[in-house]
C-alpha cells in the first residue's frame, strides 16, 4: 500500500464540517434542483414485511441491499442515498453517500461476516466528567498499544451532502428512521453541543459534535474525510496531550481507540479534536467555535510564561513535521525518506525530546522515525538502533499491539509480539519519555 512517509492512516481529528448546501460539494459543478420544504409529505417505503416510515421525499431504491434515495426528485447521480447495514432487517449502521458510494460499500463481502467482537472486559466505563458531560474513564491500568474500544459506527456519512438547509431535519430524521430502535436510541442519546437551528437540527448537531474524521482508501472517494459517529468511542473527550489514538479498519469497518501511553485507573481516556501542535490560543479558539467548550486541560491552564514555552516547542515540532511530510508525501514504504536541507540528528532528537515532554505521542512517533533516518544518514549506528526501537514502540502504541509493522518487527528480532510488547511496557512513561514538561 502506498503510504506517505511519517503519515500514517486515518486522522484522529474530529470532523468539523458537514457541507450542507445544495450548491456545495466537490462533484457539484452543476446544481441539483432547488427543493421546497417537504412539510407533511410522508412517504412509506413498505417492503417485504418490514415497514420503514420516512418523512419527506425518500424512496426505496433497492431492498437487498436496502438503499433509500433521500430525495427522489434529485437526479440519482446527485442525490444522497442511505444504505442500511449489515442487513435491512436489523440495521445497526446507516452509510450516507452518493449512489455510487453506497453501491461500492454494499458490495464488500465483510457484511456477511459477524462484526468483530469488542475487547472482552472493557477497560473503561462511561460516566459524568464534571462540565464535560460524559467521558471515558479507565477502570484499570491500560498498557501502551492496548485496544481500549473497537466498534462499528452508528452513522457513516460523506462530508458533502446535497441537501437544502430547510430539508436538514427531514433528511437526517429519514436517514435514522431505517435503523433498529436500539441503534436510533444510541444515536439520539449522544451529546449535541451545537445550538439547534433549522440548518443544524439536533441530529445534525449530534453528528457535528461526535463525528470522527475517517478516510476509507477502498471507498468510492478515498480522500474524503467521512463523518463516523460511534456509540461509545464518540464519548472520548478532548485533551491537548491526548492519551488515545483513533484509527479505522476498512477491512472490518470498525473504529478503535488504542492507548498511546500508560493510562492509570481513574484517568480519563482522551483524544485530540484539533491540531494539537497549534499554539494554545488557536487551539482554544477552534475548540470553542466548533465544539463549544473552553479547554481546561493541563497544557491550556499553564502560566503565561510556561504556555509560551509550550507553544514554541509545539510550533517547532509542527514546522519540522509539515516540511518532512511535504517532501515525502509520495514516497512508498521501504524507500529512503527525504529530509529538509540542514536537518540533523541533533535537531530531530531535540524535537523528539520536546514532543515527549509535551506528551504529543503521535508527533513523537514521527519524530523518532525521522531521527532514526537521520542517524542512519550520519552513520551513527548506535543511535539508529536506539531511535528505530523507540519509533517502533511509539508506532505500536498508535497502531496497537496487533500492528502488522510491530508484529513483523518483533518476529524479525526473534521475540513474539507479546514478549516484545511486555519488554516495551516494563518502563514507565517517565522512564521512556522523560518528565512531562507541562505537569
Ligand atoms: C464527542 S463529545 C464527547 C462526549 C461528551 N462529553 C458526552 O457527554 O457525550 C464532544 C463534546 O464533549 C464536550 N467536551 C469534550 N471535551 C471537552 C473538554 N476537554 N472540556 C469540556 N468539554 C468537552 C464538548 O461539549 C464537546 O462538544
Amino acid at each position: 500500500m502506498k503510504r506517505g512517509f511519517l503519515n500514517k492512516g486515518a486522522s484522529a481529528r474530529r470532523l468539523t464540517t458537514t457541507k450542507s448546501s445544495a450548491t456545495s460539494g466537490s462533484d457539484s459543478a452543476e446544481k441539483p434542483m432547488q427543493l421546497s420544504r417537504a412539510g407533511k409529505d410522508t412517504v412509506v417505503a413498505a417492503t417485504q414485511g418490514s415497514k420503514f416510515q420516512f418523512s419527506g421525499v425518500c424512496r426505496l431504491h433497492s431492498n437487498s441491499p436496502r438503499i433509500i434515495v433521500s430525495d427522489y426528485r434529485i437526479p440519482s447521480f446527485y442525490a444522497t442515498h442511505f444504505l442500511y447495514l449489515p442487513s435491512a432487517d436489523n440495521a445497526t449502521m446507516v452509510y450516507i453517500d452518493s449512489l455510487k458510494g453506497v453501491q461500492t460499500v454494499s458490495a464488500w463481502p465483510l457484511w456477511t461476516q459477524p462484526a468483530p467482537s469488542p475487547p472482552a472486559n472493557p477497560p473503561f466505563e462511561i460516566r459524568e466528567c464534571d462540565d464535560k458531560g460524559l467521558g471515558m474513564i479507565a477502570l484499570r491500568r491500560i498498557a501502551r498499544g492496548e485496544v481500549i474500544v473497537r466498534q462499528r459506527p452508528l452513522l457513516f456519512s460523506h462530508p458533502t451532502l446535497h441537501i437544502n438547509p430547510d430539508q436538514m431535519h427531514t433528511f437526517f430524521e429519514s436517514a435514522l428512521a431505517g435503523l433498529s430502535p436500539d441503534t436510533q436510541s444510541a444515536f439520539n442519546s449522544l451529546r449535541n453541543a451545537q445550538l439547534e437551528t433549522e440548518d443544524v437540527p439536533r441530529s445534525r448537531g449530534i453528528i457535528l459534535t461526535n463525528a470522527l474524521a475517517t478516510q476509507v482508501p477502498q471507498s468510492h472517494d478515498p480522500t474524503a474525510n467521512y463523518n463516523a459517529v460511534f456509540a461509545s468511542l464518540s464519548r472520548a473527550n478532548h485533551d491537548c496531550s491526548p492519551n488515545a489514538h483513533y484509527s479505522f479498519s476498512a477491512g472490518t469497518f470498525t473504529g478503535r481507540l488504542t492507548a498511546l501511553r500508560i493510562i492509570q485507573p481513574g484517568e480519563e481516556i482522551t483524544l485530540g479534536y484539533t491540531d494539537i501542535e497549534l499554539p494554545r490560543a488557536q487551539r482554544r479558539q477552534v475548540l470553542a467555535t466548533k465544539f463549544k467548550f473552553d479547554c481546561g486541560c493541563t497544557t491550556c491552564c499553564l502560566s503565561p510564561k510556561k504556555a509560551t514555552e509550550s507553544d514554541t516547542r509545539r510550533a517547532a515540532i509542527a514546522a519540522f513535521l509539515i516540511r518532512i511530510n511535504e517532501l515525502n508525501v509520495n514516497t512508498t514504504e521501504g524507500t529512503e525518506p527525504l529530509f529538509p536541507e540542514g536537518a540533523s540528528l541533533a535537531r530531530a532528537s531535540e524535537l523528539l525530546r520536546w514532543a515527549e515532554g509535551e506528551r504529543l505521542i503521535e508527533a513523537a512517533s514521527k519524530l523518532a522515525m525521522a531521527a532514526a533516518g537521520l542517524a542512519y544518514k550520519e552513520n551513527n549506528t548506535s543511535e539508529t538502533t536506539r531511535l528505530a526501537l523507540r519509533a517502533i514502540n511509539y508506532l505500536r502504541a498508535e497502531e496497537g499491539n496487533d500492528s502488522p509493522h510491530f508484529v513483523r518487527f518483533a518476529r524479525g528480532t526473534g521475540f513474539s509480539p507479546e514478549q516484545m510488547a511486555a519488554k516495551f511496557d516494563s518502563s514507565s512513561d517517565e522512564e521512556m519519555m522523560g518528565p512531562n514538561l507541562n505537569a
